[in-house]
């Protein structure tokens, strides 16, 4: 159907309606925060921006984190920007992110609220969750499959999935990159849902990545205009820049195959005596359903299925780029494979592949795993909270709904806490054999702060040791060579993106020996 034509003069009035009330807007919420802030407490320091659009255009594109980093080296390390009337923080220390994110966490907990997030339908998310009991209440039922403790039950599915991942790599070492994917992706879906054809898992991970890349693309400050004037969401499709729309009922649509269908398919599963050989997540939620005619069913059942949805969406992202980088950094450290492969023949000999029970008499090992996680921050400035009330911090006002973001990246690259921080060095983390517990452990700053930290840490910790641990027992990985034989050197490029993903790259990966093969 052909879109209506709309007169010249129409639209032109129709843009300046909307271009003033937009400036109206700027103007009542200005007033507005001025009246929440009778005594004229400065606000943070921070580069000047132009009037209305603020430091809109100095935020920036690529690498956001080198930026913050470097506004944090000229103004302190609490630094506030304002883009479109969107007041933000950049956090630029641990002592700053702790301070504030943890122990003023009651304040600084929230999530942005914003409409472009709802029109995609990803607001059942809980990672967007206001902080509060509905938020405390999905993030218990989302630790009790994910916590320390339990993560052991999980061993069979992790097993199985590393030692499918080293027989593809044996097959077709040139398609590793794939394989990676394959490997947490497969296991996540297992886990959550207990789904074993690769098929269907590939098709869910696909979705869980379109919705991640458009949760990060509706989110950046200024993309759509309907985020900073709501009523927008109202204007017809047809209407001239209302594209948009089109657009994100597409994206509602993916979002629903993720988190409904795929709960509803275990539970037809379950139904017609179909389970899983593993336990799964979604599996032991459905058993514990109440009754039909239990008042707390339907609630019981979207919580349900919006923590086992959670568990791909947030995961299988991270996971899968800290994996590509594990592997880049190795190719480019024969020495650190060497040296983890002498600790793994002293420890575990060379007859059977290591588990998790190896973690604690492995150390090398698992300095390898802080350092890959602290030398390719992978969420480098981690994901915003959002202040739920104005606040007095040091003397500057901090007014509600401001985005605050810690830089883990720097904190994590800080050259008075780690020595050459842009080395790929897992010896900083070790002390006469054994890990060394005076140095800043990456995990204060990796996975997030306060009552936002991330709830898979422990998944995420386990998956990377017993995958590092496997890969190393049984191959090496090597740069890849030019037409002449010679080694063509590596370095880490990455996507800019909240989760940062290095870029494709090639290297060879080879069994230690042929006796190796026998592992798998
Ligand atoms: C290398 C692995 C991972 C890294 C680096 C990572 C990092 C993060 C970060 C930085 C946050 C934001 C925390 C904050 O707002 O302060 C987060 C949140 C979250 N992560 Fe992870 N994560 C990883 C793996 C996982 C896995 C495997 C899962 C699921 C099994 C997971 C589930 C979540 C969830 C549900 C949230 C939202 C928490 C909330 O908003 O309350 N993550 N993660």
């Amino acid at each position: 159907m052909s879109r209506p034509a709309l007169p010249l003069s129409l639209g032109v009035q129709l843009g300046t309606l909307v271009a003033c009330a937009f400036l109206f807007w700027c103007f009542r919420r200005w007033l507005d925060r001025k009246a929440r802030n009778p005594r004229g407490l400065p606000l943070p320091p921070g580069p000047k921006g132009l009037p209305v659009v603020g430091n809109l255009f100095q935020l920036p594109q690529k690498d956001p984190w080198l930026e913050y980093d470097r506004l944090n080296r000229e103004y302190g390390d609490l630094v506030y920007l304002e883009a479109v009337g969107q007041p933000i923080l950049i956090l630029g220390s641990l002592e700053r992110a702790n301070e504030i994110l943890e122990r003023k966490s009651s304040k600084y907990s929230n999530r942005p609220v914003l409409p472009a997030l709802e029109m995609i339908d990803v607001a059942w998310s809980f990672s967007l969750f206001q902080y509060g009991p509905e938020l405390r209440h999905y993030r218990k039922t989302f630790h009790q499959y994910f916590n320390a403790n339990v993560i052991s039950r999980y061993q069979p599915i992790l097993d199985e999935e590393v030692t499918a991942f080293l027989r593809k790599l044996h097959k077709s070492p040139e398609l590793f990159l794939d394989h990676t994917r394959d490997l947490f992706g497969y296991a996540i879906m297992r886990i959550a849902y207990g789904f074993d054809d690769p098929e269907v898992n590939r098709g869910l991970l696909h979705d869980g990545e379109t919705m991640l890349k458009a949760f990060v693309e509706v989110s950046l400050p200024g993309r759509y205009l309907v985020n900073d004037i709501p009523i927008l969401r109202h204007v017809p499709a047809w209407f001239p820049g209302a594209g948009f729309k089109a657009r994100f009922a597409e994206l509602a649509q993916v979002s629903q195959r993720m988190h409904i269908d795929s709960f509803e398919r275990v539970k037809k599963n379950l139904e017609n005596g179909r389970r899983s050989v593993h336990p799964s997540m979604a599996a032991d939620l459905v058993d514990k359903m109440p009754n039909e005619d239990n008042p707390a069913r339907s609630k019981y059942n979207e919580v349900a299925q919006d923590v086992c949805a959670v568990a791909y969406a947030a995961g299988a992202d991270t996971m899968i780029s800290t994996l590509f980088a594990l592997f880049l950094a190795l190719a480019m450290h024969p020495e650190v494979q060497e040296k983890a492969q002498k600790e793994l023949e002293s420890v575990i000999g060379s007859g059977r592949l290591p588990t998790l029970n190896d973690q604690k008499s492995l150390p090398y090992i698992s300095a390898i795993v802080k350092e890959i996680s602290r030398w390719h921050t992978v969420a480098p400035i981690g994901l915003p909270h959002v202040t739920a009330e104005d606040d007095e911090y040091n003397g500057y006002f901090i007014p509600k709904g401001t985005y605050v973001m810690a830089n883990s990246w720097a904190i994590l690259h800080d050259p008075n806490v780690y020595d050459a921080p842009e080395k790929f060095n897992p010896d900083r983390f070790m002390k006469d054999g054994a890990l060394d517990p005076t140095v800043r452990d990456p995990g204060v700053a990796v996975f997030g702060y306060g009552r936002r930290v991330c709830p898979g840490r422990w998944l995420s910790d386990s998956t990377l040791f017993l995958v590092t641990a496997s890969f190393l027992s049984v191959y090496n990985v090597y740069p890849p060579k030019d037409d002449s034989g010679n080694s063509i050197p590596l370095k880490i490029e990455v996507a800019p993106a909240l989760v940062s993903t290095p870029l494709p790259f090639k290297c060879n990966i080879r069994l230690r020996s042929s006796q190796h093969a026998h592992l798998f």
